[in-house]
C-alpha cells in the first residue's frame, strides 16, 4: 500500500467514525436536524473517499466523476446542516445552484472525456463556494447567540478548507503541472493536500462540536437564570442583578426601586378553572410586566404568583408611577382561556433605596412588608415602604378610587 493510500484510508475511517458520532447525537435529539445533516454529509465524505480508494476497480469515467460528485453532495449537505443550525432552514437556492452547476460540469466533462483537471476545477470551486457560504453562515448566524469572536473562530476551518479546495481548482485551471491530477496518484503535492484535508476535516468537526457545545452551555445558563413557565428571571438571577445594581450604586449614586408584586386571589383561578388556566394567567401577567418595564429594569418571577421588578435610577415618584401603570394594565388584562375570559388584579409593595450600603435582602424584606400591607389594606393597590402610604386604587366595583393612607 502506497503512503497516499494509507492517508486516504485513515481519512475514510476518521470520517466514518465522525459520521457515527453525529448520527448518534441526532438520535439523542441534540440539535437533531443539524446533526442528522452533519452525520449524513460526513458519511458521504467517507463514501466519497472510499470510492477514490476503489478507483483501480472502477470504470475510468466513473472512477473520476463519482468521488467528486459524492464529495460535492457531502459539502452541500454539511452546509445545509449549518444553515439549519443557525436557524436559516429554508431552501437555499444559491447553495443548490452552486452544487448543481458544479455537479453538472463534472458529469459533462467526464461524458465528453475531458482531462481530469476539468473535474478538479468544477468540483473544487463548487465545494469551495459551498463551504465558504457555510463559514459565512456560522460567523454571522451565531455571532449574537455565542458572541462574535467564538462564532468566527468556529468558522475558520471551513474558510481554510474552502481556500484549499478553491486554490487547488485555480491552479488546475491555469494549468499548473500536477494540480489537476487525482488525489491518489501519490505525487508530493497530492500527499500534502491529502494530509492538509485530514487535518482540516478534524478541525472542521471539532468546530462543529464546539458550536453545539457553546449552544448547550448558553441554554443551560439561560435555564439556570430564567423561570421555565414565563421566561422571566428567576429568584436567584434577580438576586444577582440586585447585587450588581447595588455595586453600581456605590460607584454612581442614584436611587433604586424594587416592586414586589403578587396576583390577588390567584388560588381561585386554579381552583375554578384548573392549573393550566392559572399558568396562562401567569404567562399573560409576565407579558404585561415585561411590556411595561424599561430595558435596564429587571423583571423576575420569585415563585408561585409572586413577581418582582428592580428599577435602577428610579425614585419614589417613578416607582409609584410604574406601579400604578402596572395595576391599571393588569386590571385591563383579559386572558382568554379556552373561550373563558379570566380577569385578575394584583397588589404591589414598593421599596426605594438611596443607600448603597443597605443589604439587598433588607430591601426585598421592606418591599415584602409593604406588599403585605397592600394585601391587608384590601388588595389591588400599591403601598410604598419608604413613606408607608397607600397610593393606588381599589379593585372592588363601586369602591372609591381615591388614594388612602395606610400607616
Ligand atoms: N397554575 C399555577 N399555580 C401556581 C403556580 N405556583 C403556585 N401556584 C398556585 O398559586 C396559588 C397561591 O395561592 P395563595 O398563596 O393562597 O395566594 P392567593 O390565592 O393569590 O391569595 P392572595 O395572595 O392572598 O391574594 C396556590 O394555589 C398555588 O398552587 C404555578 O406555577 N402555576
Amino acid at each position: 500500500m502506497k503512503p497516499i493510500h494509507t492517508i486516504l484510508a485513515l481519512y475514510t475511517v476518521q470520517m466514518a467514525f465522525f459520521a457515527a458520532i453525529w448520527l448518534a447525537m441526532a438520535w439523542l435529539r441534540l440539535s437533531r436536524r443539524a446533526t442528522a445533516h452533519w452525520g449524513l454529509g460526513t458519511l458521504l465524505l467517507a463514501v466519497g473517499m472510499g470510492v477514490v480508494l476503489a478507483r483501480p476497480w472502477l470504470p475510468p469515467g466513473l472512477g473520476s466523476a463519482l468521488p467528486n460528485l459524492v464529495h460535492l453532495a457531502a459539502a452541500a449537505v454539511i452546509a445545509r446542516g449549518v444553515r439549519v443550525f443557525v436557524r436559516r432552514p429554508g431552501v437555499d437556492r444559491w447553495l443548490l445552484a452552486v452544487a448543481g452547476s458544479a455537479g453538472g460540469v463534472v458529469v459533462l466533462a467526464n461524458g465528453l472525456g475531458a482531462p481530469h483537471a476539468w473535474t478538479v476545477v468544477a468540483a473544487g470551486l463548487g465545494m469551495g463556494l459551498v463551504l465558504a457560504r457555510a463559514a459565512l453562515d456560522v460567523g454571522a448566524g451565531l455571532a449574537e447567540e455565542i458572541g462574535p469572536a467564538p462564532a468566527w473562530v468556529c468558522s475558520v476551518p471551513m474558510w481554510i478548507i474552502a481556500g484549499l479546495l478553491s486554490g487547488r481548482a485555480a491552479l488546475a485551471l491555469v494549468g499548473v503541472s500536477g494540480s489537476g491530477a487525482p488525489l491518489d496518484t501519490g505525487q508530493a503535492r497530492q500527499i500534502m493536500l491529502s494530509l492538509a484535508l485530514v487535518l482540516m476535516a478534524l478541525m472542521l468537526h471539532l468546530a462543529m462540536a464546539a458550536m453545539l457545545m457553546l449552544r448547550l452551555i448558553q441554554r443551560l445558563r439561560h435555564l439556570s437564570q430564567h423561570d421555565a413557565l414565563t421566561g422571566l428571571l428567576n429568584r436567584r438571577a434577580f438576586g444577582q442583578r440586585l447585587e450588581a445594581e447595588r455595586a453600581r450604586q456605590h460607584r454612581h449614586p442614584a436611587p433604586m426601586a424594587l416592586l414586589a408584586l403578587d396576583l390577588d386571589h390567584f388560588k381561585t383561578v386554579n381552583d375554578r378553572w384548573g392549573h393550566a388556566a392559572g399558568d396562562a394567567v401567569l404567562v399573560a401577567a409576565a407579558g404585561v410586566l415585561t411590556g411595561a418595564a424599561r430595558r435596564l429594569d429587571a423583571v423576575a418571577r420569585m415563585g408561585g404568583e409572586e413577581f418582582a421588578l428592580l428599577l435602577p435610577g428610579t425614585d419614589l415618584d417613578g416607582a409609584n408611577q410604574l406601579a400604578e401603570r402596572l395595576l391599571e394594565a393588569l386590571r385591563d388584562l383579559t386572558v382568554d382561556y379556552e373561550g373563558t375570559p379570566l380577569r385578575i388584579t394584583a397588589s404591589i409593595g414598593a421599596a426605594v433605596s438611596h443607600d448603597p450600603t443597605e443589604d439587598p435582602e433588607e430591601m426585598i424584606r421592606r418591599a415584602d412588608r409593604a406588599l403585605y400591607l397592600a394585601k391587608a389594606g384590601g388588595r389591588d393597590r400599591v403601598v410604598c415602604a419608604g413613606a408607608l402610604s397607600v397610593i393606588d386604587a381599589p379593585s372592588t366595583p363601586g369602591e372609591a378610587a381615591s388614594p388612602r393612607r395606610a400607616a
